[in-house]
């Protein structure tokens, strides 16, 4: 079970940072399909986000100590992150994991790493559909270690107006597009209201 923290002073300093750096990671990923480096930029992928989401860096919280619950078996369930990219910062505490082959099973989960100073990058849904499962979205959970963790992260979403539609450099007469042109906005609501349902 992980908390959202609301006005915590990390993110003043990680704030801008993670700012800077996702727009440098989005640039490289529009070079890495034959776009302007600015593509995403222009098309208002760091206009202001989902007014209901308000904050696009969040800080999470979990405690050490999980009760007995079912739901506390996971600290986060499996899912992919439903916008462009996230960067993660931890403190250090192990937990994440990541699911290479999403789609094989018995689903094989792997322990993310944590390197001092680095963020860690979960491709979102968005960019899946946009490069027609080019960049495919990381499938992944949290385990509770017993240990508490904080966790930092920015979420970098298309604007709501935004249509993410197979780019033409993902697509071609063999490899057409496998996703119908979305509004990011419909998009993420469909998804929050799911999660918020389950
Ligand atoms: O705590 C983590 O390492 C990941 C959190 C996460 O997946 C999320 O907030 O979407
Ligand atoms: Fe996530």
């Amino acid at each position: 079970m992980m908390r959202a923290l609301s006005n915590p002073c990390a993110v003043n300093k990680r704030g801008p940072l993670s700012e800077t750096a996702g727009k440098l990671l989005v640039s490289l990923i529009a070079r890495a399909l034959n776009m302007d480096e600015d593509f995403f930029e222009k098309i208002g992928t760091f206009n202001p986000p989902m007014p209901f989401l308000r904050l696009r860096l969040r800080l999470l919280h979990y405690p050490g100590e999980l009760g007995l619950s079912d739901e506390e078996i996971y600290g986060a369930s499996a899912h992919s992150d439903y916008g462009m990219v996230t960067l993660l910062a931890s403190d250090g505490v192990g937990g994440l994991q990541v699911c290479r082959e999403k789609h094989i099973q018995p689903q094989d989960w792997e322990d993310v790493p944590h390197i001092d100073g680095a963020f860690i990058v979960n491709i979102g849904d968005m960019t899946e559909r946009w490069t027609n499962c080019l960049f495919r979205s990381t499938l992944h959970r949290v385990m509770p270690t017993g240990q508490e963790r904080y966790l930092m992260a920015f979420f970098i979403d298309p604007n709501p107006d935004c249509v993410v539609e197979c780019l033409k450099s993902c697509c071609s007469e063999s490899n057409p597009p496998r996703f119908p042109p979305v509004r990011s906005g419909d998009y993420l609501n469909e998804k929050f209201n799911l999660t918020i349902g389950s």
